[in-house]
């Protein structure tokens, strides 16, 4: 008997209160033991239209809903006891005619039943569902043939043919998501979705096991109902679970916009090679300690069980890994020296040099982003660095100049028996590269989009050069700590190994597509490789983005309380609002505008850069004043147009990292003149 849990079972079982929870459990466990169901008072649904969905009773109120074909039992659906068999009246499971994947289909005419014919009004969809008197369709050009082959159940052909795009999400929420997903891919780019192979098992089709999850053991299910609210650990993307089961034969990478899985792609993965081989040990690293931190937690989810899997996979930030191969390399921890450091160093060999017309920015973004990051020893190197990103034309006179500068400042920083980042990433990268046998069996980067050269080369050297040794994922577009550089010319060729991820789980529809005006349509990294950002999908819609323009710092931030105000009203927890502002000064900002809000201590304040890999239901960006974004500062440093465009985009990817971590509701503010950025931002 095949034993199979929906995702319409888990994410029903996660509305229930605890004590219920706790009984459905028991009662699924019962099932999954004996799948006859004695003891449960199974019956049939008899007012369904599938003859095939039983109830079985879970105390006085509750039922669960279960689907029986052939050898297998499906569990469905739980909850109170209307609702429940409420559900399964409206409901068939049955493979599509044509694509041949499982799908819970909600026939058609209980819909109508549930939203009633209204001539004119907003506020219901009218029917069909998805049109819209105001819009014109959206698919006129699809004859049935074409929505069939990407899985639009019979039952809303019709309503799909006239859906129009305010409409749209309307009629999503009753279609299978690969239907809704291939439809708004095609309303966006005018492309259709191949559809996958029709494989013998129903249940074996990529798209059937996206929601339904066939259950091996009592671990298995354990697993499942641990944490339901984490949808992720069970039901997985068509195309992330590809990346999650594929073997590369050399360093591959996942990449997609911000919310598409990324992070989800990299953990099950990590969790997918430790089970299969009981020796294996893996890292999984990401930028920060708080990035790392959360990817530890999630890892619980995939695997709960105490011993297990978990021991074997090292999760840790790039500095933290580092750190620990330093110590075990040299038996002490590495006296990194701090920009503070590193600035007075710079300033004072300027002096010493005579160093005239270079900022002391300048000269630390130089040390940081050139000399120091490319490992570079003498003026021969600096003379034909190739300077990517910093893509200004400092001629040889300049780097002659320069050059007795940041030798001497190497020269007192290893006096001082001071070390930097890139230096202890290129010192273990070098010794690393030589060894035979290494640390970890696979290596997974998160957010590997901000690895420097020193940081790649490192990983390079942590992981085996065997198939899976080392799997990256990262998105270009949020590249906001590095200068861009060739990964293959380090010998980390992902090309041909690279695959993107479209459908965004995190942002609406309205957000993703507003923050997405931020950055171009198709982005390209230095090895060629080229991300297309339009066919992007959100699997959920809710409201627009706000923009708002305020004469004075006072006036933005009772808007901004109010809009929070209205949120924590609403039932947001205040946890899951965030508030991001360019720089570290200006949170002060953010915080007074939430003073004295009920939760406030719990609601992140912090600059964008700190925003990465983050998740909120809400979010303020605040004080996107002119001279604030992009920042002056950065600016004014720039060297020439060449430079000042490189700053100009990584500040609009700031400004995108920090609107995408919002999943439900997004407010940007500003004090007038604002940012240019929000013109961009705002404009459809
Ligand atoms: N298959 C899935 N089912 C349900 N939720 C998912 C799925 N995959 C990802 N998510 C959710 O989508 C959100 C974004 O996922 P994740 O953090 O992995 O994206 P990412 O691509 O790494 O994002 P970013 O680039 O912004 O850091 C998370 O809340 C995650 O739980």
């Amino acid at each position: 008997m095949n034993f199979l849990i929906a995702d319409t079972f888990t994410a029903s079982f996660n509305r229930l209160a605890g004590p219920d929870q706790k009984a459905v459990k028991a009662s699924v466990f019962d099932l999954q033991m004996d799948p006859a169901g004695n003891g449960l008072q199974l019956h049939r649904v008899d007012n369904s239209k599938d003859p095939h969905f039983w109830s079985a009773r879970v105390n006085r109120d509750i039922r669960l809903i279960v689907h029986r074909t052939g050898d297998s039992l499906l569990v469905a659906y739980v909850g109170h006891h209307d609702d429940a068999y409420g559900w399964a009246a409206r409901r068939r499971i049955e493979a599509h005619p044509r694509t041949g994947a499982i799908q819970i289909v909600e026939v058609r005419e209980r819909v109508e039943e549930v939203a009633p014919q209204t001539t004119f009004d907003f506020t219901v969809p009218p029917p069909p569902v998805g049109g819209d008197a105001s819009g014109p369709p959206l698919f006129t050009a699809l004859d049935d043939n074409a929505l069939l082959s990407i899985g639009v159940p019979m039952d809303w052909l019709a309503d799909v043919r006239v859906a129009s795009e305010e409409g749209f999400f309307a009629l999503a929420a009753h279609l299978p998501a690969e239907a809704a997903e291939a439809l708004l891919e095609y309303a966006a780019t005018g492309r259709l979705a191949v559809p996958a192979p029709v494989p013998a098992d129903p249940f074996a089709h990529p798209d059937a096991l996206r929601r339904i999850r066939p259950i091996a053991d009592q671990e298995e299910l354990a697993q499942a109902l641990a944490f339901p609210w984490e949808k992720w650990g069970v039901f997985l993307h068509p195309s992330q679970r590809a990346l999650v089961e594929r073997s590369f034969s050399g360093p591959a990478r996942v990449a997609g916009s911000a919310g598409t899985g990324k992070t989800i792609v990299a953990i099950h993965r990590a969790v997918r090679l430790a089970r299969e081989n009981p020796k294996a040990r893996v890292l999984l690293a990401s930028f920060s300690e708080p990035l790392a931190a959360a990817l530890a937690k999630k890892l619980l989810v995939l695997a709960p069980e105490t011993g297990g899997v978990v021991p074997r996979i090292v999760t840790a930030s790039f500095h933290g890994i580092a750190e620990q191969m330093f110590q075990l390399e040299h038996g002490v921890r590495p006296r990194i020296a701090k920009d503070s450091v590193l600035r007075e160093r710079l300033a004072a060999a300027a002096e010493a040099q005579n160093l005239k017309g270079f900022t002391e920015r300048f000269l630390l973004s130089e040390w940081s982003n050139v000399i120091d990051a490319w490992g570079l020893e003498s003026l021969d190197d600096y003379a034909t660095v190739q300077r990517m990103g910093r893509k200004n034309r400092l001629g040889p006179n300049q780097r002659a100049h320069l050059w007795p500068v940041f030798q001497a400042v190497r020269t007192t920083l290893a006096a001082e028996r001071y070390t930097t980042w890139a230096e202890v990433f290129g010192g273990l990268a070098a010794a690393l590269a030589r060894r035979p046998s290494k640390h970890f069996d696979h290596v997974l980067v998160d957010e590997a989009q901000d690895l420097g050269p020193a940081e790649l080369r490192f990983f390079a050297a942590l992981a085996p050069a065997t198939a899976d040794g080392l799997f990256l994922s990262g998105d270009v577009g949020q590249r906001i700590f590095q200068h861009p550089f060739s990964w293959a010319g380090l010998g980390v060729d992902v090309r041909g190994r690279s695959h993107t991820l479209k459908v965004c789980y995190r942002t609406s529809q309205q957000i993703r597509r507003a923050a997405d005006r931020l950055l171009p349509t198709v982005l390209r990294d230095t090895d060629g490789l080229e991300d297309e950002r339009r066919g992007i999908v959100s699997v959920f819609d809710g409201p627009a983005p706000d923009v708002m323009a305020f004469g004075s710092t006072a006036a933005e931030a009772e808007a901004v309380r109010g809009t929070v105000d209205g949120w924590l009203s609403e039932g947001i927890e205040p946890r899951e609002i965030g508030l991001f502002v360019r720089t570290s000064a200006l949170v002060p900002r953010a915080r007074a505008a939430v003073a004295g809000l009920a939760g406030e201590e719990q609601m992140t304040t912090a600059p964008m850069s700190l925003a990465k890999g983050l998740e909120f239901r809400a979010v303020v960006v605040m004080a996107c004043d002119e001279g604030t974004l992009p920042l002056d500062e950065r600016v004014a440093d720039a060297a020439d147009e060449a430079e000042l465009d490189d700053i100009y985009e990584t500040e609009r990817r700031l400004l995108y990292v920090a609107c995408t971590r919002a999943r439900e509701h997004l407010l940007l503010t500003g004090v007038t003149p604002t940012s240019e950025y929000l013109a961009d931002f705002a404009h459809a």
